[in-house]
């Protein structure tokens, strides 16, 4: 059994200002920071690393406040103010394909495989408020609490900056033998559908940090859920729309995304587009495969299972997709982590059948995908939380990385097509350069 001793303070200062003022000099950094929802969870340092969150016992609370004792999911609230019934935040960032034999380049190589990271300071904006969180395993030393209690309130207003960088173009050739080897499969009737990718090496004349890309994406117009884990130099960051499930006690969400169409102009541009997506036979196809998928874990696994049968249309900055809410109650005795993995990785991003297509990418696509299109977020000392599915993402060092883009084949799917619709995507994650 491990003990975990968490002290919340609550705290006034805006969580980015204090994290991006607290980061330098932490080698361990995560952030699951949903743009529109106050979901938002920074950390920094690393506590402890679990392979399991079963046999955890913690002891949480507001200041000094630390009395009550709970053990994994049956956690209690604690008596106190809010910052009292704030669990522990464990972040979790997995890998698309963990036992692809394929070798990761060497950024995505050199993070450690850990599943559930506790860390020692996790800066928390959510239903309950804003608040620093320290962990420890042993009593929490009130010291270190004042200390970073006080260097939060000084933090200064964050900065954005501009990186100047430059993209190198991959293959065209790559793509097109890509496509035509997954066209050959999907006419073999391998599969129905596979989620091909492309990765693109980006080099900036300048070396840039964690904290910069972290602050535009934040700040800047992509919209989701902003992710970052660096581990020493190397970090891998990007704001995705997709969540793959979220779990406050008994009552969990998914979300079915796939089929795309440009953002459009004009508002009136964007409409015609949407409407036309709506209308389009190859994309509701796609979409479908990734309904069935969620629908069919969801009714293994929960029960009140609610899947809309038309999808509707989210907005994003570049693009727009077909999507459809998933909404369930889940059995007792099934947390998070077996949700994700049930779920992971869905049609969205893999294929149909998804084992097949899994197995199809590692022969088709030339790298290790690594974090991309992986599971990550993060979960708390109850049991809730939740994980996104890690697109619109690239990994970085100094001044150079890889980014990554990919998209849904189906029989009908056009090589040119769908090479400009990763192209598009690609905007998100390189607007965390600012520009
Ligand atoms: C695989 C990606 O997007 C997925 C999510 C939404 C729409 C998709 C599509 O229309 O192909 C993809 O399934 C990506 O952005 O890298």
């Amino acid at each position: 059994m491990t003990r975990i001793y968490t002290c919340n303070v609550p705290i006034e200062a805006d969580v980015v200002d204090a994290f991006c003022w607290l980061q330098k000099g932490f080698t361990d950094q995560f952030v699951y920071y949903d743009k529109q929802n106050p979901t938002r969870y920074m950390g920094l340092g690393r506590c402890i690393a679990l392979p399991s969150l079963r046999d955890v016992e913690y002891e949480y609370g507001e200041g000094s406040s630390l009395r009550e004792v709970a053990t994994g999911a049956a956690a209690s609230e604690v008596a106190g103010g809010a910052g009292a019934g704030q669990p522990p935040v464990f972040f979790s960032f997995n890998r698309f394909d963990a036992t692809n034999p394929a070798p990761a380049d060497e950024l995505m190589a050199s993070f450690p495989r850990l599943r559930f990271m506790l860390p020692e300071i996790v800066l928390i904006e959510n239903e309950r408020g804003r608040f620093l969180q320290v962990n420890s395993l042993g009593p929490v030393y009130p010291g270190r609490v004042a200390r970073f209690t006080r260097m939060v309130a000084a933090a200064p207003p964050r900065q954005r900056a501009v990186i100047p960088f430059s993209l190198e173009p991959d293959s065209r050739e790559a793509w097109d033998e890509a496509m035509g080897a997954a066209l050959a499969a999907i006419g073999e009737g391998r599969v129905s559908k596979v989620v091909l990718s492309r990765r693109l090496r980006l080099v900036a004349e300048h070396p840039f940090s964690s904290k910069d890309l972290l602050v535009n994406l934040i700040d800047g117009d992509a919209r989701g859920t902003v992710l970052l884990y660096r581990y020493a130099d190397v970090f891998f960051c990007g704001c995705t729309p997709e969540l793959l499930v979220r779990k406050r006690g008994d009552v969990v969400e998914s979300m079915c995304l796939a089929g795309t169409c440009p953002a459009g102009a004009t508002a009136a541009e964007s409409d015609a587009l949407a409407e036309a997506l709506l209308a389009d036979g190859k994309n509701r196809a796609e979409h479908d495969y990734v309904v069935q998928l969620i629908r069919s874990v969801l009714d293994r696994v929960c029960y009140d299972v609610d899947v809309p049968t038309v999808p509707e249309i989210m907005r994003l900055a570049h693009v727009q997709h077909l999507f459809t809410p998933a909404r369930a109650r889940v059995l007792a005795g099934i947390t998070l982590a077996d949700l994700m993995e049930d779920l992971h990785p869905t049609p969205a991003v893999a294929g149909t059948p998804v084992g097949e297509a899994k197995m199809l990418l590692r022969a088709i696509e030339p790298y290790n995908r690594g974090f991309y299109a992986g599971a990550c977020g993060f979960v708390d000392g109850a049991g809730d939380g939740e994980f996104s599915v890690a697109l619109r993402t690239g990994v970085f060092d100094g001044e150079m990385g890889y980014v990554y883009g990919g998209c849904g084949i189906v029989g009908e799917s056009d090589a040119d097509a769908e090479y400009e619709e990763i192209d598009l995507k690609l905007r998100t994650i390189l607007s965390a350069f600012g520009a």
